[in-house]
């Protein structure tokens, strides 16, 4: 009967589970925080924010611990009345209630402490991942150009997600463990410090075992985790090169591959989990050891009269009891560590320099003529290895400049400086006047557009697509600038036309199609400056001429840069530029530059003698 009420407080002992066994008794830390303390106290700040739901949960813990004190020991009292004959009708309806409220309480609080908990939990972590979303998009380029975009996104997900899950249970279960150890030992040594003794005689066998068993399933369980990364890697590697495979007819080369990995994790799992599996046997085997010390040595100090049965019950249970909060501490501390390592490298990126602030006295620009002025530009991406050096050249109001030379020359680069993705290091760009840098950046931007070979597509319909260019356009103007730049026909063609959902890898569209809409977002853009980068990849030649018209359309009226690949699509443009290892070797127009015989008469006649080929 009494079991029945003790049995609520008991909580299942989890059994270790085997994956946290990896580096000894939890989980590994991805990586080790650097500034612990300071750490903290940032996930503090955003916690702090609700300082009063954290008190209450904070007071719900130490109810709630407390209570789960308090169930053994009424129980052990009331045996002692029982015992001592002392126990009435009365006192046990009265022992009965109080468990009973005991129980409901222990029940309430510990409901209460986990959904305010989550609350706290999830309002920060939404705060912190607003933070740092919003922050990455103010950062500079340069930025994103140091990083994997993997290890970004691994920060936004998987990082957040650690600091996520582990304020939502871990950091209590650790406060309340520590608690309820300092309480069970607390209440045990005030009852009996020799059967406390006894009691915890099997902590150091239980810590030493573990330790035996985990020194040899650690290397297991990494061997495991190095197969299944492997794995993975091996799964996306033959996924994503699924028509080489089947071009090539790999299949089954591909699928023995599979196997050896797969039956590599089968044998390293096997015996990782056989031999982690001995440790709940050996933590139940300790505990019942535990039990039947207090039992046995207890029954004897029974009978010689120091302690009561009473006590004896309590003790049992809190033996019981214990060693929940301990492997709770052992599961708990290494997912602690994890976060915190998460949470410092989420606050890495936080702390980064956002792009600098345009100059206080930065105008903006009504309208744009388009007239840039390279003067003397000189730049590079690393101190001291200059990529673009003493650049000089004038593009007028709606002239078409070309840029062409060897892969590596630095034409993208001379891009980036236009876009004022990256400020020169010597000299000045000037546009329509004004040093670029006296330009508000949102206001330089929104007077250009971009034709990139590999147009970016979001996830969404076509429409939605071609309107980035001008959020507030029409359907009619959307349908007038995918006219404009030959995409309307193909678009009717299309299921669903306009309202065709496109995936935000481009599948199920074609290259050329894509950079038609990139000409129709682009038209609808109306900008006065335009950067086109020439596609390199084969395109079939009605969509060519397309694009091409399309493109002329786009061009016109405009300032245009051109990145040309083949020579022979930028005859007509005003100038040439031609850039190699960072210089402006030549400039001039098409014929200008045949004429002086140079690198760009060189490169030309050799395109040629190639295609003649
Ligand atoms: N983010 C970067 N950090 C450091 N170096 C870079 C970066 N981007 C480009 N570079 C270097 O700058 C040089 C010029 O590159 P850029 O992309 O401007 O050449 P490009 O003329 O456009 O070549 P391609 O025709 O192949 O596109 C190259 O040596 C390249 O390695």
């Amino acid at each position: 009967m009494f079991k029945a009420f003790i049995e609520p407080f008991r909580q299942p002992r989890p059994a270790l589970d085997p994956e946290s066994l990896r580096s000894g008794s939890g989980r590994k830390p991805k990586a080790r925080a650097k500034n612990w303390s300071g750490t903290l106290g940032r996930i503090w700040s955003y916690l702090a924010r609700r300082k009063v739901k954290l008190s209450l949960v904070l007071l719900m813990v130490l109810a709630s611990s407390g209570l789960a004190l308090l169930g053994p020991y009424m129980v052990g009292v009331a045996v002692d009345q029982f015992i001592a004959g002392e126990a009435t009708s009365s006192s046990w309806i009265t022992f009965l209630l109080g468990l009973t409220a005991v129980y409901v309480l222990f029940s309430l609080t510990s409901w209460l402490q986990n959904i305010w908990m989550i609350e706290i939990a999830q309002e920060t972590v939404f705060r912190m991942r607003y933070d740092l979303f919003s922050h990455l998009h103010k950062l500079p380029i340069p930025f994103f150009g140091k990083r994997q975009q993997g290890e970004i996104m691994s920060r936004v997900t998987n990082d957040i997600e650690n600091v996520s899950s582990t304020l939502n249970s871990s950091a209590i279960q650790i406060f309340s463990s520590v608690l309820t150890l300092l309480g069970t030992l607390g209440v045990m040594l005030w009852l009996s410090p020799l059967l406390t003794l006894l009691t915890f005689i099997v902590v150091p066998l239980m810590a030493l075992g573990m330790r035996w068993i985990t020194r040899r399933t650690g290397p297991l369980f990494k061997e495991r985790q190095r197969n299944l990364g492997e794995l993975n890697g091996y799964i996306e590697e033959t996924l994503s090169g699924q028509r080489i495979i089947k071009a090539f007819s790999q299949e089954e080369r591909v699928i023995r591959g599979f196997e050896e990995r797969n039956m590599r994790i089968r044998i390293s799992a096997f015996w990782a989990q056989t031999i982690s599996g001995f440790i709940p046997k050996l933590m139940n085997g300790l505990n019942n050891l535990s039990f039947a010390i207090v039992a046995g040595i207890g029954g004897i100090l029974a009978i010689q009269g120091s302690v009561t049965v009473g006590v004896i019950i309590i003790f049992v249970e809190y033996a019981r009891q214990f060693t929940r909060p301990l492997n709770d501490l052992a599961n708990q501390w290494n997912t602690l560590l994890s976060a915190i390592a998460g949470a410092e490298r989420v606050f890495e990126v936080l702390d980064e320099d956002e792009e600098a602030k345009d100059e206080g006295a930065a105008i903006a620009l009504d309208k744009m003529e388009g007239n840039v002025r390279f003067d003397n530009v000189s730049f590079g991406y690393d101190e001291g290895r200059d990529i673009l050096r003493g650049i000089s050249f004038q593009a007028k109001p709606g002239e078409m400049i070309a840029l062409v030379g060897p892969t590596g020359a630095g034409k993208t680069t001379l891009i980036q400086l236009l876009s004022r993705f990256y400020d020169p290091t010597s000299g000045v760009i000037i546009v329509d006047g004004h040093p670029m840098t006296s330009i508000r950046r949102d206001n330089l931007r929104s007077h250009m557009a971009f034709v990139l070979q590999d147009s970016f597509l979001f996830q969404g319909t076509i429409r939605e697509n071609i309107r980035f260019g001008r959020l507030d356009a029409t359907d009619e103007e959307v349908e007038a600038a995918s006219k404009l730049a030959n995409a309307h026909s193909f678009i009717m063609r299309m299921k669903d036309g306009y309202d065709r959902v496109l995936q935000a890898d481009g599948s199920g569209i074609s290259q050329g199609q894509k950079q038609l809409l990139a000409i129709a977002r682009a038209i609808l853009a109306d900008p006065s400056i335009l950067v086109l980068d020439e596609a390199t990849s084969s395109i079939d030649t009605v969509t060519e001429i397309k694009i091409q018209e399309g493109l002329e359309r786009l061009m016109q009226g405009r300032t245009s840069f051109v990145i040309a690949h083949r020579l022979n699509t930028i005859r007509q443009a005003d100038r040439i530029l031609v850039l190699k290892d960072g210089r402006l070797l030549e400039q001039g127009s098409h014929d200008e530059l045949l004429k002086q015989g140079g690198f760009y008469s060189e490169l030309y006649h050799s395109q040629l003698r190639k295609k003649a080929q």
